[in-house]
């Protein structure tokens, strides 16, 4: 069995494959790897934006007698993808993962879209190259940087996704919220279409709020599994 784990700054998610299936899959708090012990694992595949938690993972699966974790990072190109980053090493491991896992998904034009604890835009081009991005702050994270500041805005709001001006505090903070992610998502949408006037883009969402971006944009796909795509493509084209 391999094992497969994306840590990021919020939680950590993990999927068992054998044999290109899904046994199993998790998620978990960092520093938390009681679900390790017991496993039978031949292989471990990490994708971390964390630095210190890769090392309580690789501890706890030393602690535990299994195999030692691998962990990617981003390179300047492979699996047909280029990276767009002046220094391609500093671009985030989880971001280069979702490329490579868009462009196993679609050889069009993508705007990728991983909505976590940050709002990532990516955008891949046709002919594979990563023609940059963009980090915000993602949804609860821009909620709790109002809530902050000021004890009226901490206020909790349904994610209704809509952008109609708002008639209560949680109604006002949240349609500002969606239409600034949304009107990022469609800046990318507008840089990427320069390069490639004709083809149509295809919007990929993944991350915890992936599928509440995709339905606020009402196009493209959510694939929750973006990521896990892109580091089983990593590691099987003998670049790992
Ligand atoms: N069960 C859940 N627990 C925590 N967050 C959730 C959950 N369901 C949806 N979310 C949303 O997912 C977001 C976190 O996304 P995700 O789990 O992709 O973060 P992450 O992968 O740890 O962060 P990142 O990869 O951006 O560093 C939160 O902002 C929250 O709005
Ligand atoms: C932006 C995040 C936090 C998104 O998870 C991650 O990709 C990261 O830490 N990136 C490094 C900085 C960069 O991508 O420019
Ligand atoms: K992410």
């Amino acid at each position: 069995m391999i094992l497969q784990v994306d840590i990021g700054n919020s939680r950590i998610k993990w999927r068992l494959r054998r044999q290109g299936r899904t046994l199993e899959s998790g998620v978990g708090n960092h520093g938390d790897y009681q679900w390790l012990q017991g496993l039978a694992l031949q292989q471990v595949w990490v994708s971390s934006v964390v630095a210190l938690e890769s090392e309580s993972l690789q501890a706890a699966l030393a602690a535990y007698g299994l195999p030692r974790a691998r962990f990617a990072s981003a390179q300047a190109s492979a699996g047909g993808v280029v990276n767009g980053y002046q220094v391609p090493a500093t671009l985030g491991v989880d971001r280069w993962l979702a490329l490579l896992g868009a462009r196993q998904l679609s050889v069009g034009p993508a705007v990728v879209v991983d909505a976590g604890t940050a709002l990532t835009v990516d955008l891949l081009g046709a002919d594979g190259r990563h023609r940059g991005g963009y980090i915000a702050p993602g949804l609860t994270l821009m909620q709790q940087s109002l809530a902050l500041k000021s004890q009226a805005l901490a206020v909790n709001f349904e994610r209704r996704g809509r952008v109609a001006p708002g008639d209560s505090s949680a109604t006002a903070i949240e349609a500002a919220l969606v239409a600034m992610g949304r009107g990022l998502i469609e800046t990318g949408r507008l840089s990427l279409s320069e390069y490639c006037p004709a083809d149509p883009v295809l919007l990929l969402f993944t991350g915890g709020d992936g599928d509440f971006w995709q339905r606020v944009l009402a196009e493209g796909s959510s694939e929750p599994e973006l990521l896990f795509i892109g580091l089983e493509r990593y590691f099987t084209q003998g670049q790992g």
